[in-house]
């Protein structure tokens, strides 16, 4: 490791510049004028009764100083830990693998290669390799992959289609370049893997993440600065981080250290590498990814993410900890960022760290486009601050003392997940009683790893501070405490839809349609301004309790200024589209498509596609067959022709994001949220409910959203039904009790009491939905209204409001915003009125029948 590791400084000028600007950034923290504490050198490690941490441990301690030996040990015993049966706590009902598509047009034909017209056949065949046959692959093990390429579309010398162009690009002129040059980005091309660091990059998107830090402390900073940064340069597709050095993360699972190495060398390149193929470098995966409730196949591997996990229970359900914990998770997604929130002085003694920290300790809030939150900055640590002492935080028996965020308000809850940059925790204010979700993530002046993770959270949180969107998780804010970043975001507390698809087996197709029209809606509007998310998947998407889906994980997402530069190879492999791998130029938006094809697939069948193969296999498959893959029999014809929309290898001839709203398949997508207005079937609301207070808390808590759900709702073909939008139901995809009790269909005897049931269900406990005579009602019969829903549908027309908390809308802009209740019984009319009028049509759909 020593070999890469040490040709750095070759490229001193550029550390220099890198180190500079890291430092530079870390200036502009606040930092207290003490010491750090001392419990945050290294050797602390959380208790071991904090489950998640121990684990997360578990896995840091093995991968610390790992050699290429005892890595392919630690890698074999991880890859054992899928075909253990104890890694696998939940069943995964309704898996049908061998299940087939078969059209007439034929283009699904199973594992049989089918040669897309106008292509060339690829050159190269996936060599026979024990790799191959080894294990189940795990595509979340390789999920995440970053194998930067020539990063930035805005440095493209492709003229920007300027049809194609948002006038809100400019907007994202700061994005774009603190996008452009990839600190990490490593190009593995005809076999000789180059890695280009681009470190001013580091320092310019760390300025840009924290340009508005208004002093630090000399002290700290010379504490900071005194550490300085090891630039890992990676040469020959190594793990671009340090896996035997002493500044390497200690976060890093055996299967990281893997990553290159083991895969690149023996799995990848021992193969003939196929000049069409340009496997480009290896990203890294910092995390472990398997934190409890990360769902999202996030792991920490390099190329370790090269396996399919059927299964990786929540350890949310878990109190024990499952060997599997142990292994890379799902989600290796090998990015360039990966940060370690235990870094070798911390010894994962992050949450530890504050426990001692002196309470004069003041902390600064870093102030980021349109946070809704105003952090103080004046509030100094105390106990008294501390969620330790208070009674409403959630404690959990594997969980340390509840820590506040150190100067906010926010006090940290309960652990929801591990990613590849540190932890996400509940945030609870209890002045408020308001929630959100902490991604906390600690940033070390000489770890290259913080460098590059502060590079892709400015990234992030400069994409998400300037998009607003009921189908993409809201930013709140930020602030920096010492050498811990924290980022404010919307709590969804429902968990990804990977989660749900590992607790409660494969979606019914309704609960596909819906979810698929939301993410199209939320992929709509970031492509109207050409933003690509990049990585898309199962684990990237959130679940509230109402079924409302949000895009997460804006890591990778691009903000670009043309629709063909060359394309990263950014992603997560088994979601990952052809010309990404192939390192073609394409519609870069349109990789979105891709991965939502996959997702489609993830959602019907629990894997997304190719999960059969290992990952290299599963790459190659991708990139160079001319296959597609499986789509379930028990898709509906619609659901197949979507996801042969997406799937189409040409980039090209794949549809938008606002082309496929028009989908039938999402088109007549059935809403999950459910009225909870009806407390008598026969008194349905005249007024939408306005003067019930319940309808306005609910109204109110949803802002009136002018989410893009789709209205046609055929639980509700009634024609005495009068439904506001915006109503809630639980996120279960199969009908629950709440449903039952909500669905006026249920009340007036008319309906199936399973209002979200799929009638092409396989698991045979749904009611396909009936009409008076007890008839099916297939779904074209279902209400149409795709006018109105043409209307609400159309992302860049509608100034997108989703719920933020009180206490962040009170100080973002007191008395203007949601203020009232005439105001918001007037907006609740109006938009009642218009459903009911748009409704009308399709209400009498007994007629119909
Ligand atoms: N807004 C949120 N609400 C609820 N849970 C969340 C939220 N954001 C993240 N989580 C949980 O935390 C986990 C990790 O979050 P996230 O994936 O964003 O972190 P990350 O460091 O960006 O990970 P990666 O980049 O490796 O995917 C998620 O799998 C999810 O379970």
């Amino acid at each position: 490791m020593r070999s890469w590791w040490g040709k750095s400084s070759s490229k001193e000028t550029k550390k220099k510049t890198g180190k500079e600007g890291f430092i530079d950034t870390i200036r502009k923290f606040r930092i207290p004028s003490e010491k750090k504490s001392t419990n945050r050198s290294g050797g602390t490690r959380r208790g071991c009764t904090d489950t998640v941490s121990e684990l997360g441990s578990l896995s840091r301690v093995e991968s610390r100083s790992v050699s290429p030996s005892r890595e392919s040990k630690l890698v074999a015993r991880c890859q054992s830990f899928q075909e253990r049966p104890q890694a696998q706590p939940l069943p995964l009902p309704g898996h049908h693998p061998n299940r087939v598509a078969r059209t007439e047009s034929g283009i699904i034909a199973s594992r049989k290669p089918r040669q897309e017209k106008g292509s060339k056949p690829s050159p190269f065949t996936p060599p026979p390799h024990a790799a191959y046959t080894r294990a189940r692959p795990d595509a979340a093990d390789f999920d995440g992959v970053e194998f930067a390429s020539s990063e930035s579309c805005s440095d493209s010398d492709d003229p920007p289609d300027s049809s194609q162009l948002s006038p809100l690009a400019s907007d994202y002129d700061t994005i774009s370049r603190t996008t452009a040059g990839s600190p990490s980005n490593m190009i593995i091309k005809d076999q000789l893997p180059v890695m280009k660091i681009h470190s001013r990059d580091v320092a310019k998107s760390s300025d840009h993440l924290f340009n508005n830090h208004t002093s630090s402390s000399p002290s700290r900073r010379k504490m900071l600065s005194s550490h300085v940064p090891n630039l890992a340069v990676p040469y020959n597709g190594a793990v671009f981080s340090a896996p035997d050095s002493s500044i390497s993360s200690p976060s890093r699972s055996p299967l990281r250290a893997f990553g290159s190495e083991q895969v690149i060398n023996s799995a990848f390149f021992s193969t003939r590498p196929n000049p069409d193929f340009p496997f480009l470098g290896s990203g890294h995966c910092s995390s472990p990814g398997s934190g409890q409730n990360s769902g999202h196949n996030s792991m920490g591997g390099d190329m370790a993410g090269l396996f399919w996990q059927p299964s990786r229970g929540s350890p949310e359900y878990s109190p024990l900890p499952s060997p599997k914990m142990t292994s890379p998770g799902p989600s290796s997604r090998i990015h360039s960022g990966a940060v370690t929130p235990l870094h070798p002085r911390a010894g994962g003694a992050t949450i530890d760290s504050q426990n001692n920290r002196p309470e004069d300790v003041k902390q600064k809030s870093h102030r980021l486009p349109l946070p809704p939150v105003t952090i103080s900055n004046s509030l100094p640590f105390s106990q008294s601050n501390s969620a330790a002492t208070s009674p409403s935080v959630p404690r959990s028996p594997g969980r340390p003392d509840n820590l506040p965020s150190p100067g906010s308000r926010w006090k940290k809850g309960k652990l929801l997940g591990r990613g590849s940059f540190g932890h996400v925790y509940v945030g609870f204010n209890s002045d408020s009683g308001e929630m959100c979700a902490m991604k906390e993530v600690t940033l070390f002046s000489d770890d290259a790893k913080s460098k590059e993770s502060a590079k892709q959270l400015g990234q992030e949180v400069s994409l998400l501070s300037r998009l607003s969107h009921p189908n993409i998780v809201r930013y709140y804010g930020s602030e920096m405490v010492d050498d811990k970043l924290y980022i404010y975001l919307e709590y969804v507390s429902g968990g990804s839809i990977y989660k749900l698809l590992q607790d409660y087996g494969q979606f019914g197709e309704l609960a596909i349609r819906s979810y698929t029209q939301q993410i199209l809606s939320g992929l709509a509007y970031l492509h109207a301004k050409n933003t690509i998310h990049r990585d898309i998947k199962g684990a990237n998407i959130l679940v509230d309790p109402n079924g409302r889906v949000k895009l997460a994980d804006f890591g990778m997402a691009k903000h670009i200024t043309g629709q063909t530069c060359p394309l990263s190879f950014k992603g997560s492999p088994y979601w990952m589209a052809p010309e990404i791998i192939k390192n073609s130029s394409g519609s870069n938006l349109a990789v979105d498509i891709w991965s939502l094809g996959c997702t489609v697939l993830e959602m019907a069948t629990t894997k997304p596609p190719w999960s059969q193969y290992e990952g290299v296999a599963a790459l190659f498959k991708i990139g160079n067959s001319k296959e597609l893959p499986v789509i379930p029999d028990h898709l509906s014809d619609e659901g197949k022709d979507f996801v042969r929309q997406c799937l189409q290898r040409n980039p090209l001839h794949r549809p938008t994001a606002a082309q496929l709203l028009d989908h039938s398949f999402v088109k007549n997508a059935a809403p999950l949220e459910r009225p909870i207005l009806y407390s008598e079937p026969s008194d349905p609301p005249t007024n939408g409910g306005i003067g019930h207070p319940r309808n306005r808390q609910t109204l109110d808590s949803d802002k009136l959203a002018t989410h893009s759900f789709r209205v046609h709702r055929p639980a509700f073909i009634s024609s005495d039904v009068q439904i506001p939008r915006n109503i809630s139901c639980p996120v279960s995809p199969i009908g629950s009790p709440l449903l039952h009790s909500r669905s006026p269909q249920h009340l007036n005897g008319r309906m199936s009491p399973s209002p979200i049931c799929s009638p092409r269900t396989t698991s045979g406990t749904s009611t396909p939905l009936t009409n008076i005579n007890g008839s099916k009602i297939p779904y074209h019969h279902h209400v149409n209204q795709s006018v109105y829903l043409h209307e609400i549908s159309k992302p860049t027309n509608i100034s997108y409001r989703d719920p933020v908390p009180d206490m962040f809308r009170a100080k973002q802009s007191p008395g203007r915003q949601y203020g009232g209740h005439a105001v918001l019984a007037d907006s609740v009319s109006h938009l009642l009125l218009r459903d009911r009028v748009n409704f009308k049509p399709s209400l009498d759909l007994n007629h119909q029948l």
